[in-house]
C-alpha cells in the first residue's frame, strides 16, 4: 500500500482536545486497518530488561509499531519509559522475549548490525543534544554521519548532502536559521534542527524521549504536530514519550501506558481520556498539566 496516496477516511485524525470540536477525517489519511497491513517496523514480545542483577525494571512488555503512526508512551517516573526506548537501540539490557526493530532481531545481532540498527533509528531528546557552537547546518549534517562515516565531518559534506540539509531545515520551517550557531536558538527551534537532524539519517522509526518536556505549551504543541506530520508522511513510526495527558490525547494516534514495567494500556487515544489513563500514575491526576 502506498502511504502517500491513501483514499479513504480515518478515525484516527480524531483530535479530542482540540476546544471539544468533533472530530474530522481527512481523506489523505491512511485508515488503522490500512496501516496495520503493513509489517510492523517494531514487534517486542514479552521484553525482559533488567539493570545487573536487579529487579526487571521491565516485565513482559509487547509492543508493535506500524508505519506511519504516532504511538504515545505514558507512565509515572520510574515507570521504565525510557529503558523500552533504550532498548529498542540496544542501549538498555535485555534480558528476555523477542525485539524486532526496522528489520533488526535485537536479541541475536550479528558483528557490526547494531552500529546499522541505530543509523535506521532518528533519535529526539529533551535536551535536543546540539553542538551549541556549530551552525544549525552542520547540526543537521551531522544526522548523515552514521551511514557516510566520521570522516565527512572533517573532509566536508557533499554538495547533494548540503541541498537536502537545507530541504530538511525548510521543511521543519527555519531554513533562515542555517547559518546561525545552534546556541542562538530559542528551545522550540532547537528542538526542530534535532528533527532536520534525525531525518537526516533517513530513519525508519523515530525515538522521542521526552522531546517537549523543556518547551512551553505553544511549542510543545507544535513540536508534536510537526512530529505526526512526519510520521504520516513519510511513514516513519514515531514513538514519544510524554508527561502531559491532553499533549498525548491530541496529537498521538495510540497510547501505551507502563506501570511499574508492565503495559497496563494500550489503546487508540480517540478512546482514552485523562480518567482513563489515571490508574498509570496509580489514580493521582498529577499530570494532566495546563498545557
Ligand atoms: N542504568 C541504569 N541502571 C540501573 N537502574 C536504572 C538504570 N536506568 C534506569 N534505571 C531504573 O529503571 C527504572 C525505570 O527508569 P526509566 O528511566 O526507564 O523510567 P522513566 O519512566 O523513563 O522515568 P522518567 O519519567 O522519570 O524519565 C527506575 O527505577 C530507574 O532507577
Amino acid at each position: 500500500m502506498s502511504l502517500t496516496t491513501p483514499t479513504t477516511t480515518t478515525a484516527a485524525t480524531t483530535h479530542p482536545g482540540r476546544g471539544g470540536v468533533a472530530a474530522q477525517t481527512d481523506a489523505r489519511q491512511p485508515t488503522t486497518a490500512q496501516l496495520r497491513e503493513c509489517l510492523p517496523l517494531v514487534s517486542v514480545r514479552d521484553l525482559r530488561v533488567a539493570y545487573g542483577k536487579n529487579t526487571p525494571v521491565l516485565d513482559g512488555v509487547s509492543l508493535e509499531l506500524f508505519p506511519g503512526e504516532m504511538v504515545a508512551l505514558l507512565g509515572a517516573s520510574g515507570s521504565g519509559k525510557s529503558t523500552l526506548m533504550k532498548s529498542l537501540t540496544g542501549f538498555a539490557p535485555i534480558s528476555g522475549g523477542a525485539a524486532r526493530v526496522v528489520g533488526y532481531d535485537l536479541t541475536n545481532l550479528r558483528r557490526g548490525q547494531l552500529r546499522e540498527l541505530r543509523s535506521g533509528v532518528g533519535q529526539i531528546f529533551q535536551q535536543f543534544n546540539l553542538v551549541g557552537r556549530l551552525s544549525v547546518l552542520t547540526n543537521v549534517l551531522t544526522g548523515a554521519l552514521g551511514s557516510s562515516g566520521p570522516l565527512n565531518l572533517v573532509g566536508g559534506f557533499t554538495r547533494e548532502q548540503r541541498v537536502r540539509a537545507l530541504d530538511l531545515l525548510d521543511r521543519v520551517g527555519i531554513a533562515h536559521k542555517a547559518q546561525d550557531p545552534a546556541r542562538s536558538l530559542s528551545g522550540g527551534q532547537q528542538q526542530r534542527v534535532a528533527i532536520a537532524r534525525a531525518l537526516m539519517q533517513n530513519p525508519k522509526l523515530i525515538l522521542a524521549d521526552e522531546p517537549v518536556a523543556s518547551l512551553d505549551p505553544a511549542m510543545s504543541h507544535s513540536v508534536l504536530e510537526l512530529l505526526r506530520e512526519i510520521a504520516r508522511e513519510d511513514g516513519i513510526p514515531v514513538l514519544v514519550s510524554l508527561h502531559v495527558i491532553p499533549l498525548a490525547l491530541q496529537h498521538t494516534d495510540r497510547i501505551v501506558g507502563l506501570r511499574r514495567g508492565e503495559i497496563l494500556i494500550a489503546d487508540p487515544s480517540a478512546r482514552l481520556d485523562a480518567a482513563a489513563l489515571a490508574p498509570l500514575y496509580d489514580g493521582a491526576p498529577a499530570t494532566e498539566g495546563a498545557q
